[in-house]
């Protein structure tokens, strides 16, 4: 089985498209056996690049942990790039059906191959029942959080996937090995969540760190930089336009109007390509 490694700020995943072969039998084990560090390929998680009647191409993704998310922004990015580069949809704008519908990405071309990608990544869910939290508020706005000991101001918010954002005074401090799968796993977020620590530079910047339901610590995360940015809005932090640091990289989010889509700009890279043994 073909596959391809890309990245989108260092936030990598195992590619594989089944345009030309057929779909891997039972995806959530191969994502997590291909996504371990020491005996696998190594990768946050694996997602597949599938044939779709609505779009240009259907996108799958699965953590590292074999559970599989509704969305994903850096890999919906490398999608883009994969489908133009490999001359599936040779287009400047492209469209992916993903867990969160159809989405539309336009490509920047140097030399014959994507380099940025924006994204319309569709309205944020707000409501609790739908994010889904038992935390009070729709959506939860610094709402109370108990953990180990500890209360936290955290805002949920949906990118079709689930989120909770603290905003702290150094995002570098917070001890996300620790709190992060508490977190994660806490009663209040039934489907889990992805967590995000921020430090607000001022009102256009901000700096963050992610750890991610079914993968733990990664070096970016695309639904959960463009949640920063809502909660950002929600919150009174932050304006509707931000640069977001991330670990392995930057990102411009942009939510133009409260009942409209989040847009998000950012790279997306191919590093290489291998055969796995079996499906
Ligand atoms: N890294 C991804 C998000 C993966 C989210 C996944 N961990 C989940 O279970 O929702 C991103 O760039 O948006």
């Amino acid at each position: 089985m073909k596959f391809t490694k890309m990245h989108g700020l260092g936030n990598d995943y195992v590619y594989i498209e089944t345009f030309h072969q057929p779909e891997p039998s039972d995806p959530s084990l191969l994502a997590r056996t291909i996504s371990d560090r020491h005996f696998g390929v190594g990768s946050d998680g694996l997602i597949l690049i599938m044939p779709s009647r609505q779009a240009d191409a259907r996108m799958r993704m699965f953590n590292a942990d074999g559970s599989e998310g509704e969305m994903c922004g850096n890999g919906v990015r490398c999608v883009a790039k994969y489908l133009h580069d490999h001359g599936i949809a040779r287009k400047e704008r492209v469209t992916v059906e993903t867990g969160r519908g159809v989405l539309s990405l336009d490509l920047k071309i140097d030399q014959g191959e994507a380099k940025l990608v924006r994204v319309d990544m569709g309205t944020p869910i707000l409501r609790a029942a739908e994010i889904p939290t038992l935390l009070p508020g729709d959506p939860p706005i610094d709402a109370p959080l108990q953990v180990d000991g500890q209360t936290f101001a955290v805002t949920a918010v949906s990118m079709g996937n689930p989120h909770a954002i603290i905003f702290v005074e150094d995002s570098a401090a917070f001890p996300l090995e620790r709190l992060g799968p508490l977190i994660e796993n806490h009663p209040m977020f039934p489907r889990r969540v992805n967590l995000h620590v921020v430090d607000v530079f001022g009102p256009e910047e901000v700096r963050m760190r992610t750890w991610e339901r079914g993968s733990g610590i990664t070096l970016a995360c695309g639904t959960g930089a463009c949640a920063v940015c809502v909660a950002g809005v929600l919150t009174g932090r932050t304006s509707r336009r931000i640069l977001a640091h991330l670990p392995g990289g930057d990102l411009q989010l942009e939510w133009p109007e409260p009942s409209e889509s989040v847009f998000m700009t950012g790279p997306a890279t191919e590093v290489f390509s291998g055969e796995w043994p079996a499906g």
